[in-house]
């Protein structure tokens, strides 16, 4: 088995004059409930866009369960499910439909695609409303159907840009236990989140990348050194600003 679910070698992307990834190394261990955090703008989503196979690096590589995702594209995503942020589903599809064509896509026997796509509705709050459009999903309910859709084939890595954005609490808490399960059986979990908070208390490891550039990495009490992950957060980051805020603002 290869101890490394994700190794990430010097990724730079650069959009115009914009660096959005600076030369960012990062080894994500099997087994691990990887946090990523970072200012708006610091460059995450470009940086698991590459890792995952969706966006092309200008430098450095990514490798998947010991596959470079570029370099053996279908072997990689074999092992690999994907939470992408902001980009679109066939949402003309319902979505028994659209978690279905995720795992026939995947080449899945039909038989077990469809028992999968029954208990994934289930314990994603949506059993009632699969046979709706997702075009005409709110986003908590987009969010959770395409995290289905990235979960249908068991995947190994499942990489999860902001997953709990506009879910609401009770879902959260059962998409927590669903991944939470996963990890304890050898799954590994890379989220994305803002919530400083639930990063400290779910995950086992996190990197803090800001300026396209990664500022610390390992496991969570490493990294947040006896402080809360939020304080060594602002301290890794900068601090908040000081300005006197909008006075125009004030209506008394
Ligand atoms: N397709 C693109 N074209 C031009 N600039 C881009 C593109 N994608 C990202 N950027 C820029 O790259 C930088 C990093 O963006 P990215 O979306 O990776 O940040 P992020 O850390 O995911 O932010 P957020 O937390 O707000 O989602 C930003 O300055 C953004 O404007």
């Amino acid at each position: 088995m290869n101890s490394m679910a994700l190794e990430i070698r010097n990724l730079a992307k650069q959009f115009g004059d914009k660096v959005a990834v600076n030369n960012v190394s990062l080894q994500v261990p099997t087994g691990s409930f990887y946090g990523l955090v970072g200012p708006n703008g610091a460059g995450k989503t470009t940086m698991l866009s590459m890792a995952t196979g969706l966006l092309r690096p200008d430098q450095g590589s990514a490798l998947v369960n010991g596959v470079d995702i570029w370099a053996a594209p279908h072997e990689a995503k074999a092992t690999l499910g994907v939470l992408a942020d902001g980009v679109r589903q066939f949402d003309r599809l319902t979505g028994r439909q659209l978690v279905t064509y995720a795992g026939l896509l995947r080449g899945m026997d039909r038989e077990e695609v469809a028992t999968r796509t029954e208990d994934l509705l289930r314990v994603m709050d949506l059993g009632e409303d699969g046979d709706k459009l997702v075009v005409d999903y709110s986003a908590g309910m987009t969010k959770k159907i395409s995290l289905a859709t990235a979960m249908i084939h068991s995947p190994k890595l499942l990489v999860l840009d902001e997953p709990f954005e506009a879910v609401d609490p009770v879902s959260a808490a059962n998409i927590r236990d669903i991944l939470n399960d996963y990890v304890s059986f050898g799954g590994t979990v890379i989220v994305s989140s803002h919530v400083m908070d639930l990063v400290q208390r779910m995950c086992s490891h996190v990197a803090v990348i800001d300026g396209g550039m990664l500022k610390a990495s390992g496991s969570v009490d490493e990294v947040r050194d006896g402080m809360s992950l939020e304080d060594r957060f602002v301290d890794l980051v900068g601090g908040r600003g000081t300005s006197e805020g909008l006075s125009w603002l004030r209506t008394s």
